[in-house]
């Protein structure tokens, strides 16, 4: 199969921003502007500059860094919204209004004919400026199919830029994500943005499912903040695609994941969650004797993704009750000293009859191979394991 490049839109900054325990400074919005762009994302999103008159301070200076990335603000569906956004100096307008029922009942009140004449006076007012345009149905995966096909339809005929389809609430499943993309693409004939919430957990999935069906842009940010749980998180996006067909991330400056994610979880005052692809602590870490075993030999066998790629390293856990001999042997060749099959079992079980009573440190592990090993032929550690051997071990910091 042939896949087509895909655009990052990393919206860190916009809906980053909506993230319950975000509140980023200037200061952090450019290290972050700088760090996205370094990394190499498409695009960076920033709050709509009618927010507040930093944010509107804020867009102007990201617009004045001169990044590689084109800056584009989120802005309402309204002629002051957007003139602010220009006034600000972007590199495109990511127009927003919701077409679900929810949304034209509870929060502004169009009818899909109102949506359309208000999308029509601000796009043919931005057709004068140097600025791409997009247009998202917000709430799309709520919006009947026929209101959403109109939409889209007429915003296309205007001469957009993109179409965004926005699962705001986190409804769809790939499957149905595929197919609305698909229906989607063959109305329209300008790019088409992905923007998908986590709630139900299908986030990176539905993403995926709609770069498959044509998707040209997909939204991310940094840990996957935003509003709720946040959307699809930019380095689980990257590993995905990577994994599939890395040509389509080989332009992304890959071990600048790690410090992304680490900055901004640093902001937020947040751990890198443990289920983070690429950038959590474990990510790249093997603990089971079957899977250690295997990943010495090859580590493809228990790796879809390669460590290196990313900057980083594998880690195999040797000080556990489920470990094997022959991630205790390899730990030993690491440290010099060579076992023989039965030297690695011996110290093996005895690693396992003490790591019953709690996990060894690194260090503990290496005092046992080193200590025991010259013994083990002597005095094989399999029968039992010496209350006295416990407490050396478990004093072994
Ligand atoms: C799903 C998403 O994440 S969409 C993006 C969400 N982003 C934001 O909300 C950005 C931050 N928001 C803000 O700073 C403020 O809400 C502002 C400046 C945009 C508007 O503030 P206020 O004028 O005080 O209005 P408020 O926030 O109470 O309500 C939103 C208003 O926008 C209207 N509105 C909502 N969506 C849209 C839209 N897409 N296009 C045009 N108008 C809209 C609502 O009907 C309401 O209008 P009203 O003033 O006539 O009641
Ligand atoms: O503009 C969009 O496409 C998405 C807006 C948004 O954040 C959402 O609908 O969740
Ligand atoms: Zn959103």
């Amino acid at each position: 199969m042939r896949y087509v490049p895909c655009a990052v839109i990393d919206s860190t900054l916009r809906e980053g921003e909506q993230f319950a325990r975000a509140s980023f400074s200037p200061a952090q919005k450019i290290q972050i502007a700088r760090a996205l762009d370094a990394f190499g994302v498409e695009y960076i999103e920033v709050t709509s500059p009618c927010a507040s008159p930093q944010s509107f301070e804020d867009c102007r200076a990201i617009v004045g860094l001169g990044l590689r990335a084109k800056i584009l603000t989120h802005t309402r569906c309204h002629m002051d919204d957007v003139q602010r956004a220009l006034a600000a100096g972007v590199d495109g307008i990511n127009l927003v209004l919701g077409t679900s029922s929810f949304l034209r009942e509870f929060s502004h009140g169009k009818s899909i004919d109102a949506v359309i004449q208000a999308a029509t006076e601000v796009i043919t007012f931005l057709q004068q400026f140097p600025v791409e345009v997009r247009f998202s149905c917000e709430d799309s995966m709520r919006t009947s199919i026929d209101d959403l096909l109109r939409v889209y339809r007429a915003v296309d005929a205007l001469g957009v830029d993109r179409v965004g389809i926005a699962d705001t609430v986190g409804a769809g499943t790939p499957r149905q994500i595929y197919d609305l993309v698909s229906r989607v693409r063959a109305e329209v004939q300008c790019g088409i943005e992905f923007h998908g919430h986590n709630d139900t957990g299908c986030a990176v999935a539905n993403a995926f499912a709609a770069w498959e069906a044509g998707a040209t842009h997909i939204d991310t940010t940094v840990l996957g903040i935003g509003e709720r749980n946040g959307i699809a998180p930019l380095s689980d996006w990257v590993a995905r695609l990577h994994a599939t067909a890395p040509r389509l991330t080989a332009h992304y400056h890959l071990p600048g994941l790690v410090g992304l994610d680490r900055l901004v979880a640093e902001m937020i005052g947040l751990e890198i969650p443990f289920t983070g692809c690429v950038t959590s602590f474990c990510a790249f870490t093997h603990k089971a004797g079957i899977h250690t075993k295997a990943v010495i030999n090859h580590p493809q066998t228990y790796e879809i993704l390669a460590p290196e790629a990313f900057g980083l390293t594998r880690e195999i856990l040797t000080g556990h009750r489920l470990t094997g001999w022959n991630a205790v042997a390899a730990r030993g060749e690491a440290l010099g000293v060579h076992l023989c099959p039965d030297e690695a079992r011996s110290v093996a079980r005895f690693i396992k009859a003490i790591s019953d009573r709690g996990p060894l440190n690194q260090d503990q592990v290496d005092q046992c191979i080193l200590t025991m090993v010259p013994r083990a032929d002597a005095h094989p550690v399999s029968a039992v394991v010496a209350e006295s051997e416990v407490a050396y071990v478990h004093s072994v910091s």
